[in-house]
């Protein structure tokens, strides 16, 4: 997958398309100076976060595209970026899809 920076129209539609169905408040959205997006994810329990988190680092792996993410109890923070790239590439909608859909996993 292309490492290269996405322009604003592939950011822009990638944002949307990862945030159909979800509460506006907890989808995902562009941090302030454009170069990551982030979502917080609370679960019921502390092993609902710990296992996303399990799934989610899998992904990772198989990607080789790594989160910046911190835990709190029960919500995961999650903030993505290339960092080789200084900026977004397919590889943050990619792990941002993979990770709504392990949270969405009982
Ligand atoms: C060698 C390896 O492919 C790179 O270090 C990868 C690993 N995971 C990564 N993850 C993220 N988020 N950005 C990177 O630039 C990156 N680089």
């Amino acid at each position: 997958m292309s490492r290269k920076r996405l322009d604003e129209a592939a950011i822009a539609e990638g944002i949307a398309r990862l945030n159909l169905g979800l509460d506006p408040a907890e989808g995902w959205r562009r941090d302030a100076d454009g170069l990551s997006i982030a979502r917080s994810f609370r679960f019921d329990s502390f092993a609902e976060a710990f296992a996303f988190m399990t799934r989610s680092a899998l992904v990772a792996e198989k990607l080789d595209h790594h989160p910046d993410w911190s835990n709190s109890y029960r919500t995961v923070s999650v903030r993505l970026t290339t960092h080789s790239a200084r900026g977004l590439t397919a590889l943050d909608l990619a792990l941002a899809e993979a990770m709504n859909a392990a949270a969405r996993r009982p």
